[in-house]
């Protein structure tokens, strides 16, 4: 981005037409050409390109002054007052002005991703949908909204024979997402790029098959000018009116926000700007930041409204969770399991958080779907820690000569992969055995040292491990001329070493020796929750897929796929050899020892490290103290281990009240 001081009179045109283009796919398509963060930037460098120069204002007048950034042609439905757009304090400190300017009762609500549209209704039947357009009209979509049966947006009513105009934002909650992407696939459309996306598409189409799937939530209430109604002083009373009839509010989406009621303080508003921040990644709904107002009437009259925007509101929008970057390269590989996984290499970008090099591509079937090519500008988001992913292409961009990914025919070995689920797999043995035994070997399973990638590869391709059990049998004898490529061999000091670390690994930890085992659908949690619920080697042998399925997190169809892989080892003796190596095979508990320790009937969730401990080895302590270790805070939680923080998982199990511990204080709880 160049520096907006500098800008000559191409540079700001050509940013103002990509900005454009942006703003056109936004508001019109179903499509998106830049991230939110990437169309801000550009906003705010056009108005410092403004400031420093004013000789540009005209020209990119509509990106900056009008709503929609101009890109609507309005509507045949003329607003009764400007449907305008909000200022965004750039700052805490701008959020702060704000307060002391209204001088009286702030409310604060979330400030929902979505689209807005006013909706008009008469003696308590909905008589008018608009949408905002350019703020001055917009398109008439009353039948449309009937449909789409809009939840927060009855068609009646409740009680009253009111008549009054609610303005609000339509969104789309996270848990129907996955339904819409299921009603667009069926009418054979590409799938929705995000949440607000999918709700601007639906509203447009109005199809019956997306009825139920949107929500509003009215920001704004107001008496409808010829009629007798409610002329309350203060936005709260006529949104507790507008609540009562039946309407969703912003408010009522999180009534816990400054304790639900107007507040009067920069504190007190900076306090709900952090719990609103804390809380995103769970709402359950999509936000892109906070919204604060004045709440008298009187307030609002006496700061009065500029062209576009009141001057008693503001928005503050939150650190964004998507960034453009480039893809570099695409890869795949055959993982321990057998699957084929596809990797998105990109160019480093910082978002969420962190620096973030690569996404997940899912699966063959999304990568065709979406299309991504290597060249390509991508969304990329990530949010609520999960692995990175890509929301969408930005097919403007995309070079003229790139080509389109091709998945591998077949797998390394010239096999044909099982395609009878959307993970793509190869059923070749030897191609994971690589694999697998670098998982049994790695950290969270026997944690052998000095077993590296070169150190595996050679092992397999000589021939000499074929499964964990066979790395029990390796002696130093064979380990000192084990060739690794140059000409060398791994040589006697090495080989002493590795069988020592090997011996060790034998009396391993029964949940550890199950992870090693490398079965589909299972790992470290896995292990530890198979080797609770079946303390041995034999009770394991025995388990029936009933037992299996009713462990923790397992299921019918995760126990099929465990039992099929526990006959396999069966079938191929690995299990018999590992006896007779002296492997740990597990011991029947003490139940009257067991119900003494520590933890004993605990569910314990950590959030963050404990000094000394690694994510595996934390959980095996708890395990081993009686307990059971979670990931997630719910209302069966005994203890959360974490320091004081904003994290979802603290402030949720604070909500709940929930014992919290810090890391110091759990160790010594332990003793
Ligand atoms: N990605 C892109 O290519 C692209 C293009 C154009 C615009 N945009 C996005 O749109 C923004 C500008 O558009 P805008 O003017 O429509 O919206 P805005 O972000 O300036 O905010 C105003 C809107 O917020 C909504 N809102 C949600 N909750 C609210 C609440 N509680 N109270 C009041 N209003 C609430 C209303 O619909 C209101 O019209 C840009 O900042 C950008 O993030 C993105």
């Amino acid at each position: 981005m160049s520096d907006p001081a500098q800008m000559t009179e191409q540079d700001v045109a050509d940013l103002a037409d990509r900005l454009r283009a942006a703003a056109a796919a936004y508001y019109d398509t179903d499509t998106l050409a830049m991230s939110d963060a990437e169309y801000d930037a550009g906003i705010e460098q056009l108005r410092i390109a403004v400031a420093v120069d004013p000789y540009f204002a005209p020209a990119v007048a509509d990106l900056l002054g009008a709503v929609a950034a101009g890109q609507s042609a309005g509507g045949d439905v003329e607003h009764p007052t400007m449907m305008g757009s909000l200022d965004k304090a750039p700052t805490l400190d701008a959020l702060d002005a704000l307060v002391h300017a209204i001088d009286g009762p702030v409310v604060v609500e979330p400030k929902l991703d979505g689209l807005a549209i006013r909706a008009v209704y008469r003696r308590g039947r909905l008589e008018l949908v608009a949408t905002r357009g350019d703020g001055r009209s917009g398109e008439d979509v009353t039948d449309k909204v009937r449909t789409l049966a809009l939840d927060g947006l009855p068609a009646r009513l409740t009680g009253a024979d009111l008549s009054v105009e609610v303005r609000g934002e339509v969104f789309m909650a996270d848990s129907r997402f996955p339904d819409a992407q299921e009603a667009r696939a069926s009418l054979g459309g590409a799938p929705f790029v995000n949440s607000r996306n999918a709700a601007a598409g639906i509203l447009r189409k109005g199809d019956a098959a997306y009825a139920g799937l949107l929500s509003f939530a009215a920001y704004d209430v107001s008496p409808v000018a010829d009629e007798t109604a409610a002329a309350d002083e203060s936005y709260s009373n006529r949104l507790t009116l507008a609540e009562h009839a039946g309407v969703g509010t912003a408010r009522a989406l999180a009534p816990w926000l400054a304790g639900g009621a107007p507040v009067t303080t920069t504190t007190a508003v900076r306090a709900a700007v952090d719990a609103l921040a804390a809380r995103r990644a769970v709402l359950g709904f999509p936000i892109d930041g906070i919204v604060v107002k004045a709440d008298a009437d009187v307030d609002r009259a006496r700061l009065g409204s500029g062209s576009r925007t009141p001057r008693w509101s503001v928005a503050y929008k939150y650190e964004a969770e998507t960034a453009l970057t480039r893809v570099v390269g695409i890869t795949t590989a055959v993982g321990r399991t057998g699957r084929l996984a596809i990797r998105v290499e990109v160019a480093p970008v910082f978002v969420g958080g962190t620096t973030i090099t690569f996404a997940t591509g899912h699966n063959v079937t999304w990568m065709f779907e979406r299309d991504v090519r290597v060249g390509d500008t991508v969304v990329i988001k990530r949010a609520n820690d999960v692995i990175p992913y890509i929301e969408s292409v930005v097919l403007d961009e995309r070079p003229t000569d790139s080509e389109p990914w091709t998945a591998p025919a077949t797998d390394p070995n010239g096999g044909e992969w099982d395609k009878s689920t959307l993970l793509w797999r190869s059923t070749d043995p030897s191609l994971s055995v690589g694999a697998l035994v670098r998982y049994a070997v790695s950290r969270d399973a026997l944690d052998v040292e000095g077993v590296g990638t070169e150190i595996v590869e050679s092992l397999v391709e000589q021939g000499l491990v074929a499964d964990i059990a066979d790395l029990f049998g390796l002696t130093v004898e064979t380990l000192t001329t084990l060739p690794l490529g140059e000409g060398r061999t791994l040589g006697s000091k090495n080989a002493v070493k590795i069988v020592a670390e090997l011996d060790r690994a034998k009396g391993a930890a029964w949940n550890r020796v199950i992870t090693a085992l490398g079965i589909r659908m299972t790992g470290r949690t896995m292990g530890r929750r198979i080797a609770a619920a079946l303390p041995t080697l034999d009770a394991l042998r025995a388990a029936s897929v009933e037992t299996l399925a009713g462990i923790d997190g397992i299921g019918p169809k995760k126990a099929e796929v465990i039992r099929a892989g526990l006959d396999d080892l069966e079938a191929r003796g690995v299990l018999d050899r590992l006896v007779a190596a002296g492997v740990h095979t597990g011991t029947e508990p003490d139940e009257a020892a067991s119900a003494a320790l520590p933890l004993a009937g605990m569910t314990v969730v950590v959030s963050g490290s404990v000094p000394g401990y690694s994510r595996t080895t934390v959980a095996e302590l708890i395990e081993a103290q009686g307990g059971k270790a979670s990931s997630s805070v719910s209302s069966t939680t005994s203890l959360l281990v974490s320091e004081p923080s904003t994290s979802s998982k603290y402030v949720k199990a604070a909500e709940l009240g929930v014992r919290i511990v810090t890391p110091e204080e759990f160790l010594a709880l332990l003793g």
